[in-house]
């Protein structure tokens, strides 16, 4: 199974980035522009510009737009289809425009090259009818008295990039689609090659991964739903479209999560009766890992409005924890603890498969702040182990501070605590994920042939 192009594609969670065609395309008329049938589109173009000024993430951009509620769900759909897309291709999209631009639009049109952008998004990577594309965007960059004067340009560009736009597109370096500080910092950690591999490992939209209830036939369950039991015990599907419609939901028989953020409970090897906190736990994923193996549980966040979810995704899987608003540097357990899950918060640059506007929230210098925080979380959870507990450190970041770096410090300064190796046959077909030191890195490239997996880090530790 490969990655698939952004046209089959489709989010872990409940939402998916769809094929589709507007019902009616956008009358050409004179005079006055006629926006009807625009709605959608006019939402992902704000939602752009919110993505690339840092103001706000995709979805949040999308949801609270002041029309998103007037549009049906599969309009809604399709504004996100359009906005992730120019998000996720940004390089590789400029690459094709500029074939066609005699020079860039100046730096203080924004919106006018995000129209450009949204544009040959639909064109290159949704691959919707050209010319109810090229009219749809020429008449909402005539809308806009900011962007009137680039209209001609536009349906000139549009043009040209839906009749000979494709060799740019897919010759672009997808490195080009991150942020140059992202782009710099890959290359000098995992090298061009790899650098590059991973960039274009994250081009397309991954599958759909579920983490099936412990004690469910994995194997039936796999093939009920349609999809793969992959080497470590994940479903994977690929179309799955909205997951809350696929059979087992209702009844918990599985969850949305990445094949690789299962990996972090499956080493920490929960055990029934043990007493185990997950410290960093909405929405609750490996809460539900823990819980489901008989572990007493204990899930703790410190964003109260987070938890919400926890409580559902345990109602809805029938499985129960303690769930607390906390800081986790402050929790205290009433007794010391059989182990611990710390998946701290990170610059989530593992992750940019299936969130492609997370490299645009962050800058260079948050690695730097997280990794102070991080650094606390480690101290904070180790100190609530008991002789011989297990403590198991995460993050979905590929930068080194975050993970190979932040253990190394760890280790140094804490005298107790000691690395414990995770085993060749505990990751199985993945065993190239671990380090020399015995932790775990997956990367984006990994698993290509299966069709790749997030970015994690993942470290176990015993108390001595
Ligand atoms: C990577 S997410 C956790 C994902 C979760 N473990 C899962 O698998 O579904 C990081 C979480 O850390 C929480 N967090 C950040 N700082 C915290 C702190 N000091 N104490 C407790 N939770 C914290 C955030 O609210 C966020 O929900």
């Amino acid at each position: 199974m490969r990655p698939r192009s952004e046209k089959h594609q489709g989010r872990p969670d409940t939402k998916r980035e769809e094929p589709f065609r507007p019902r009616k395309p956008a009358p050409q008329g004179q005079g006055k522009p006629d926006t009807r049938n625009l709605g959608p589109r006019a939402i992902a173009l704000d939602a752009v510009g919110e993505v690339f000024s840092g103001k706000a993430p995709l979805d949040h951009a999308i949801a609270s737009h002041p029309d998103h509620n007037r549009l049906e769900v599969r309009d809604r759909a399709f504004a996100r289809a359009i906005a992730a897309a120019a998000v996720r291709r940004k390089g590789a999209l400029e690459a094709a425009l500029a074939v066609f631009l005699d020079k860039p639009l100046p730096q203080t049109a924004d919106r006018g090259r995000h129209v450009l952008l949204c544009g040959a998004a639909e064109l290159l990577v949704l691959d919707n009818a050209p010319h109810a594309v090229v009219d749809a965007w020429v008449t909402l960059m005539n809308a806009d008295e900011k962007t009137a004067r680039f209209a001609g340009l536009a349906n000139a560009v549009l043009r040209r990039v839906s009749e000979r736009g494709r060799g740019a597109f897919d010759g672009a370096d997808p490195l080009a689609d991150l942020p140059d500080w992202l782009a710099a910092r890959w290359a000098k950690t995992y090298g061009e090659k790899t650098a590059r591999a991973m960039a274009r490992a994250r081009a397309g939209v991954p599958p759909l991964d579920l983490t099936p209830r412990p004690g469910i036939d994995a194997g039936k369950l796999a093939g009920d739903l349609g999809g793969e039991l992959l080497p470590t015990g994940s479903i994977r599907l690929e179309d799955a479209g909205d997951p809350t419609l696929l059979p087992g939901f209702a009844e918990g028989r599985w969850w949305v999560q990445d094949a690789a953020a299962a990996l972090p409970a499956r080493l920490l090897g929960p055990k029934p009766g043990e007493r185990i906190a997950d410290l960093c736990a909405a929405p609750g994923g490996k809460t539900l890992q823990i819980a489901a193996s008989g572990a007493e549980t204990f899930a703790i966040d410190r964003a109260k409005k987070r938890l919400p979810p926890v409580h559902e995704n345990l109602e809805r899987v029938a499985l129960n924890a303690h769930v607390e608003a906390a800081d986790a540097t402050q929790w205290t357990p009433d007794a010391p603890l059989d182990a611990v899950l710390l998946d701290a918060p990170c610059s989530a640059t593992g992750t940019l498969r299936r969130r492609p506007d997370v490299a645009w929230a962050k800058e260079e210098a948050d690695i730097a702040s997280l990794a102070e925080v991080q650094s606390r979380l480690l101290d904070a959870a180790f100190a609530m182990l008991k002789p011989g507990g297990r403590l198991v450190y995460c993050t979905c970041s590929l930068e080194p501070e975050e993970g190979e770096d932040q253990i190394a410090a760890f280790l140094e300064r804490t005298g107790s605590a000691r690395l414990d190796p995770v085993k060749p046959g505990e990751l199985p077909e993945l065993e190239t994920a671990i380090d020399s030191q015995g932790a775990v890195r997956t990367r984006p490239d990994m698993w290509a042939s299966l069709g790749g997996l997030d970015g994690f880090y993942i470290a176990r530790i015993v108390k001595g």
